[in-house]
């Protein structure tokens, strides 16, 4: 990280830079009892020295080549730097849905061979692949290597559900994830290169208008954060942005709910990531006010209703607008 530090005003004028105004996100020791305060409180904060994939930094392409194994791998490919996620069971509710990227199985070293033959104008590359048992002996040990002891104490402190997957992410620099919010508890570690976090707390749903629940690009924000349409999304420029930039061996807690775009900070060549996804735990006693991150858990639910009930996506937004329009508003 020092490297980054040391480059600071270099590495934000690589960074794009946006309208809204940004505040980072703390960078602590886990040792820290702020730290633990942080994510028992749902707040992002950044790790610097958990170790969690310490058996992990010496991943590289070729290391990879040789021991991810012979199974498939989930590479998205993009003809901008932008990898926005689509729900593909859900094209078949919006007319003339235009698909951002293309998703094609590859072999580890096939994509390796395709990503180092890159030349400007062809299509970007960035895999996305949980890991699972294909992998070769090597990155099962570096796998087990984790820690595991830290992570399940969190997990257990803060009575997360159980671990859903461990999302393996290799993509090349200046590739961006857009804005979007996953339902999930997550610990981002960083392996190789470094990421920048633009994140946003849940009550900034009003200032990233959400596709409709019904809608492919559903968590994803409409907002293009690099030509906002100020009349369409008069709020945006409300947003209230944290930033975290996280490079090898930081850990990243990303709270459920939470907003966030990542960006592949340019100039590292490629960029390795896990990330470790946790069920939301119980709900033990319901407060009031409800909190941002149950509110929108709850538009989700009554979009979900509507949907069902009405039997039509393009009939949902008639109807909500018939409930409120002289009525609420
Ligand atoms: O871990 C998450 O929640 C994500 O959104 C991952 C999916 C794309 C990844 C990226 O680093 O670009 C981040
Ligand atoms: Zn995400």
């Amino acid at each position: 990280m020092a490297e980054l530090e040391s480059k600071g005003n270099d590495v934000k004028l690589k960074l794009k830079q946006y309208n809204f105004q940004t505040e980072n996100v703390p960078r602590l020791s886990y040792t820290d009892p702020k730290a633990e305060k942080f994510i028992s409180n749902g707040l992002p904060v950044v790790l610097t020295d958990t170790k969690l994939v310490s058996s992990a930094l010496h991943w590289d392409l070729d290391y990879l080549s040789e021991n991810m194994g012979e199974g498939d791998f989930s590479v998205f490919l993009s003809d901008t730097n932008k990898f926005m996620y689509f729900d593909d069971k859900k094209i078949e509710n919006v007319k003339d849905f235009k698909q951002p990227t293309q998703m094609i199985e590859m072999k580890f070293p096939e994509f390796v061979k395709t990503l180092r033959s890159y030349k400007e104008g062809d299509k970007r590359l960035y895999m996305q692949q949980a890991l699972n048992d294909t992998v070769g002996r090597r990155i099962v040990m570096d796998f087990l290597g984790f820690n595991w002891t830290w992570i399940t104490e969190q997990q257990k402190k803060n009575k997360w559900g159980p671990l859903t997957s461990n999302l393996l992410l290799v993509g090349m620099d200046s590739n961006i994830t857009p804005a979007h919010y996953d339902e999930q508890e997550n610990f981002f570690a960083q392996i190789k290169g470094s990421k920048r976090f633009l994140l946003f707390d849940p009550s900034n749903f009003e200032c990233l208008y959400p596709y409709p629940v019904y809608h492919p690009h559903d968590r994803q924000s409409q907002v293009d954060f690099d030509n906002p349409d100020s009349l369409r999304f008069p709020k945006f420029q409300d947003a209230k942005a944290y930033e975290a930039i996280v490079g090898p061996g930081d850990v990243l807690y990303l709270p459920m709910y939470w907003w966030h775009q990542v960006e592949s900070v340019p100039g590292h060549g490629t960029v390795i990531s896990v990330n470790f996804w946790y069920k939301a735990g119980p709900t033990e006693k319901v407060e009031y006010p409800l909190k941002a991150h149950q509110r929108v858990a709850m538009t989700r639910n009554i979009e979900k209703m509507i949907i069902q009930a009405l039997n039509d996506p393009n009939e949902v937004a008639p109807f909500m607008q018939a409930m409120v329009l002289g009525r609420y508003t």
